[in-house]
């Protein structure tokens, strides 16, 4: 495994790239600029270590964090601001001496702003990133002109709903504040211009210190990462480490002269829903090879039981189509050859994803009762299945972490697990060889520091929660509850991978 890097290195002021050569970037019709493999690959080889220009909250993310770390901060009447222009909350004094994010010139124009308090900070949420990328324009030269470069789809946003609320969300905060680190000729235009940079080409990346499964939070622009070209089966895995730097692995053998791809959406929805979002929110329509096939590369995950036969399977006659659920769409059994219209698909759809949502996930025995009772309508590896199956899994999981090990359970979470990695494997190829060995590290470190927090946490409790004492102890106990739902995901996984190993050698 070729894990070296650093062929040629680019240091701008602000950030690092480290990029190899071991791509280059090809442009065509179809994709525009695309990154081309310039020689083999193997599965685990390092292709990019990149950090953000820029990283910030999503337009409608409102939650409160630190400006100066990004780490997410709980509301509290105790909260600390930056001592230098008292708008924006910050974890403590030690977040003064961060100047990477929240930097001085951001820090400068909330001084010189209009009205500009600590009260402002839900409507700043809304536009710190485009105006992050603003003051880039201001400072750094060399890393502007890669922003401006990169494609906003400007003229396809125009007129449409994401293009108001960005008038009423980002455009309105900035002229109520009086913002604009300069003069540009039409401001509008330009906020526009930025808001289609950021919603194109950004990464979601997770705020530091965030439980595993956290909520979309933080989006960040990576210049160089961005020229991936999309698929639904991407060959490219992506880490993003707590100082936000992006790690590219090759997640299978990639050819020379291949594309680097990376999945822009969720791997686990149906073609139909994949398209829908890549359509709307990255303004193109995807051809891969799972989208083009109507069964998604055997991953059946659109899939419906035929209500006719009761043996096969209903899939899409042409997936490409740009609306799979219309009347003038066909479906077809390909057991009885029965054809349905795509609105009675729909219909079945939209059925399934209301009892769906009306399930309690909290309720193991409902959820269960649900997932069998789509099965006699859906394939097992429907999307709406898949949905269902994560959620138990969830929820067998929050088991596991309060009775410990209960048998039956963890053997029914594994069975979970795999039907789940199963479509995985088809959809997210590769890099799996190495998950047992690092679950099962995975599962002692994580113990260790579990241990380790508790012992902590004895001490830190006997302290009245207002002292810094009292707050690290709240602190810690939301790390150790985090904790403790990652050891729970790590013990499933060991056990899914020791299973897997074992079919294999059998
Ligand atoms: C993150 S940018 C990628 C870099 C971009 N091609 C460029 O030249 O700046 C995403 C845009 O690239 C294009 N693109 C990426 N993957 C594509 C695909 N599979 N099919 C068609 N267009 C694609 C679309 O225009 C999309 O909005």
């Amino acid at each position: 495994m070729d894990t070296s890097i650093g062929i040629s290195k680019c240091l701008s002021t602000e950030r690092t790239v480290t990029s190899t050569a071991k791509y280059k970037i090809g442009y065509s019709e179809k994709f525009g600029r695309y990154m081309v493999a310039t020689k083999p690959l193997a599965a685990g080889d390092i292709i990019l270590r990149e950090e953000p220009a820029a990283v910030g909250p999503s337009i409608y993310e409102n939650q409160n964090f630190c400006f100066a770390c990004m780490r997410t901060i709980q509301n509290s009447p105790m909260q600390y601001y930056c001592s230098k222009c008292k708008v924006v909350p910050l974890c403590g004094p030690a977040c003064e001496k961060i100047f990477m994010h929240h930097t001085t010139d951001e820090c400068n124009l909330f001084r010189s702003g209009k009205n500009v308090t600590s009260k402002a900070v839900p409507q700043i949420l809304q536009i710190l990133l485009p105006l992050r990328l603003w003051l880039i324009k201001l400072k750094d030269n060399e890393t502007w002109t890669r922003i401006k470069n990169m494609e906003s789809h400007i003229d396809k946003r125009r007129g449409t709903n994401v293009w108001m609320s960005i008038e009423m969300q980002v455009i309105n905060a900035f002229e109520e504040y009086k913002l604009h680190p300069e003069n540009v000729e039409d401001p509008t235009e330009f906020l526009q211009f930025l808001s289609g940079i950021l919603d194109v080409n950004s990464f979601e990346v997770r705020s530091p210190g965030d439980a595993i499964r956290s909520t979309r939070l933080l989006r960040g622009l990576y210049v160089e990462a961005a020229l991936m070209a999309h698929s639904c089966k991407a060959n490219t895995h992506v880490t993003i480490d707590e100082n936000f730097l992006m790690t590219i692995y090759a997640s299978v053998p990639i050819n020379k002269d291949d594309a680097i791809f990376f999945n822009y959406t969720s791997c686990l929805l149906g073609s139909a829903e994949r398209r829908e979002h890549l359509r709307h929110g990255k303004y193109f329509e995807c051809e891969c090879t799972v989208c083009k096939d109507p069964r998604e590369d055997s991953s059946n995950l659109s899939s419906l039981l035929c209500p006719r036969c009761k043996e096969g399977f209903v899939v899409i006659k042409n997936p490409l189509t740009t609306d799979p659920y219309s009347r003038r769409s066909s479906w077809k059994c390909c057991h009885c050859q029965k054809q349905f219209h795509g609105n009675m698909i729909k219909y079945t759809l939209d059925i399934a994803r209301s009892l769906v949502d009306d399930t309690d996930p909290e309720d193991l025995k409902e959820t269960e009762n649900l997932l069998s009772k789509l099965s006699r309508s859906l394939h097992t590896n429907h999307y709406l299945m898949l949905i269902l199956k994560q959620r138990l899994l969830a929820a067998y999981k929050r088991y596991i972490r309060i009775m410990d090990l209960d048998s039956e359970i963890l053997q029914k979470a594994v069975n979970l697990c795999n039907e789940v990695l199963n479509v995985l494997d088809i959809v997210e190829p590769g890099i799996s060889r190495l998950k047992e060995i690092a679950a099962d590290e995975l599962v002692s470190r994580l113990e260790e520091a579990a241990d380790i927090l508790r012992a902590a946490l004895k001490i830190l409790l006997l302290d009245p929660i207002a002292t810094p004492e009292g707050r690290l102890a709240k602190c810690a106990l939301q790390e150790l509850k985090s904790l403790m739902e990652s050891i729970a995901d790590a013990k499933i996984l060991r056990l899914t991978e020791t299973k897997k190993k074992m079919v294999l050698e059998d």
